[in-house]
């Protein structure tokens, strides 16, 4: 299939051979210029209901560590902001940097983070599969939160101390009974705009929310991401998983909101 990563010959400024829609309008991530985002008084609160949520594994994809949730109901959505429908979770992974460099995909006013955790819902009211929805235009929402270097974070060992059984591309392993609303900052105030997936196939399906408050993570917490490697168990050459994030794209036009 089409082999894409993070490195010089197959990273970001080349995924727009295999996958044209790169150089497209609605491309994602972006730069966030809060100054220059439209108060929007009509945007309700992000309402999340994950009390049921059910989640199954977490794996290694050779990309980044995805932890995968029951998807069947609505066990798990959210809803409210720029919402029309409710999306049902099916996964959250991250994306961080290397050592002491920054690792986030979108930006605020061209400062990074450490490191952006991504929440992937689908609109199952108007689609009746992910992939289906994955390619449509408000098929995605995806809430983005960034992580920042400071005090330990109390519930990220959860993931952290599961990051060894995932080391290699193509592991996965049983992860049950995690809610990932433990990793939420208290204030769901956000920014929301219409973009695209952040890694090939690039699809323009997806509605962001990015959180303007940061989750605080250690270092320590961040390294143990930076033990898992992008090759498999059988390759020889060890490529450490790290700066696995797509630089900011141009607004082409775009609308930033934010809440209040
Ligand atoms: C490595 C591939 N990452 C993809 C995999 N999926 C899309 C393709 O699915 C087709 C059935 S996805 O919708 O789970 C998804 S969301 C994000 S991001 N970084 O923008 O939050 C990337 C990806
Ligand atoms: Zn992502």
């Amino acid at each position: 299939g089409n082999q894409w990563g993070y490195g010089k010959d197959d990273g970001p400024s080349a995924w727009n051979i295999n996958y044209p829609v790169a150089d497209g309008d609605r491309q994602s991530p972006i730069d966030i210029l809060p100054h220059q985002a439209r108060h929007d008084p009509n945007l309700g609160p992000i309402v999340l209901n994950y009390d049921r949520c059910t989640s199954i594994n977490i794996a290694n994809n050779g990309h980044s560590v995805v932890v995968e949730f029951e998807d069947s109901d609505d066990r798990s959505v959210i809803q409210g902001g720029p919402l029309d429908n409710p999306y049902r979770l099916k996964q959250f992974h991250f994306h961080w940097g290397g050592k002491g460099c920054h690792g986030s995909e979108h930006t605020v006013e061209g400062n990074s983070y450490a490191s952006e955790l991504h929440l992937v819902h689908w609109n199952a009211v108007k689609f009746k599969t992910f992939g289906e929805a994955a390619s449509a235009p408000d098929g995605l929402a995806v809430l983005g939160i960034f992580l920042e270097t400071g005090d330990e974070h109390r519930w990220l060992h959860m993931i952290t101390d599961s990051l060894y059984t995932v080391k290699f591309k193509g592991s996965v392993t049983d992860f049950k009974g995690f809610n990932p609303k433990c990793l939420l900052p208290s204030s769901l105030h956000y920014w929301t705009y219409l973009g695209s997936l952040t890694t090939p196939p690039l699809h323009e399906s997806v509605i962001w929310i990015v959180v303007k408050e940061p989750m605080i993570v250690s270092e320590k917490q961040l390294g143990k991401f930076r033990t898992l490697v992008f090759t498999g168990e059988e390759e020889d050459e060890r490529t450490r998983m790290e700066n696995n994030f797509r630089p900011p794209q141009l607004l082409k036009g775009r609308t930033v909101r934010s809440s209040n």
